[in-house]
C-alpha cells in the first residue's frame, strides 16, 4: 500500500480540526503580519544589532506559539459549496504565511478561477515570478478543477509550456477546468494571464485516484 489513496481521501475527510471563520480571523491576521515579515527580512537594511534582536524577537515568539500546538494542519469549511479547505496549503491557505494566498473560486461551468498579484518574494528571475512557484500554483488549481468535477485524484502528470514570463507585482489571472475522464484518470488543463490579456503560462496535468 502506498498511502496514496490516504492521503488522497484525507483532502476530503472530514477527520481534521475544522475551524469556524471565527476561529480562522485571528490567526490569518497573524499570518498576514508574518508575510509582512517575510517581505521586510528580504528587503531591510537595518544594522546588524538591530537584525540580532529581531532575530530574537522571532525566536521568542515562535516559542510562545508553539506552547499549544495541533499536530496536524486544520481544516475549514468555507463558500457556498462547503468544500473542505486546508487552512495550511502553501497555495490556498490562510493560515500558511508562505501562501500569497490566492481565493480559488469555482464557477457554474465547473472551472475554476482565481485573480491575484505575488509580491517580489515569489521572484525567480529579476522582475519575474519563479517558474516553479507558478507551476504549483497551477498544480494546485487543476488539482481543484479536477476535484470539482468530482473527480479528484494525485498529480500523476503535469505538463507545463512556459509561452512568456510572468511579471510579479501586477494582477494574474489563473484558470482551469477538467477536459475528460476515463475511470480513475483525470485530465485538466490551465493558463496563467498577465495583466495584457496574453497567456503567459499553459498547463495540462493528468490525475490519478490511487487504487492503494
Ligand atoms: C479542493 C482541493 C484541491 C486540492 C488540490 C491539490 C492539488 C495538489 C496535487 C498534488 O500535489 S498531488 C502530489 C504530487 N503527486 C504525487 O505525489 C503522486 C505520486 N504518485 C502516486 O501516488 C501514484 O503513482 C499514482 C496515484 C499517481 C498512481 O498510482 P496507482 O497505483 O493508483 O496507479 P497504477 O499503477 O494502478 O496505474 C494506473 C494507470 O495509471 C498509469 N499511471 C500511473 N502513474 C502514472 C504517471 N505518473 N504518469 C502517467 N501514467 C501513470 C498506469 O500506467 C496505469 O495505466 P493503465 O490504466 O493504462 O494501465
Amino acid at each position: 500500500m502506498s498511502g496514496a489513496r490516504a492521503a488522497m481521501e484525507g483532502v476530503f475527510a472530514g477527520d481534521r480540526r475544522e475551524l469556524s471563520e471565527l476561529e480562522i480571523a485571528p490567526q490569518a491576521a497573524l499570518a498576514d503580519e508574518v508575510r509582512a515579515l517575510i517581505e521586510a527580512v528580504i528587503h531591510t537594511e537595518v544594522p546588524e544589532t538591530e537584525l540580532r534582536e529581531a532575530a530574537a524577537a522571532v525566536a521568542a515568539l515562535t516559542e510562545r506559539l508553539n506552547t499549544a500546538r495541533r499536530n496536524r494542519p486544520p481544516a475549514a469549511r468555507l463558500g457556498v459549496n462547503g468544500m473542505v479547505k486546508a487552512l495550511g496549503s502553501p497555495v490556498t491557505g490562510v493560515l500558511n504565511a508562505i501562501a500569497p494566498p490566492i481565493d480559488v473560486v469555482t464557477l457554474e461551468d465547473g472551472s475554476v478561477h482565481a485573480e491575484f498579484t505575488l509580491t517580489d518574494v515569489y521572484e525567480g528571475p529579476p522582475t519575474f515570478v519563479h517558474g516553479g512557484v507558478s507551476a504549483l500554483i497551477l498544480d494546485h488549481v487543476l488539482g481543484a478543477a479536477a476535484a470539482a468535477n468530482g473527480t479528484p485524484g494525485m498529480t500523476a502528470t503535469l505538463d507545463l509550456r512556459y509561452r512568456r514570463p510572468t511579471p510579479h507585482g501586477v494582477p494574474l489571472v489563473v484558470t482551469a477546468r477538467t477536459v475528460r475522464n476515463e475511470g480513475r484518470k483525470t485530465w485538466a488543463d490551465a493558463t496563467i494571464t498577465g495583466p495584457d490579456g496574453r497567456v503567459t503560462i499553459e498547463a495540462t496535468a493528468m490525475f490519478i485516484f490511487p487504487a492503494t
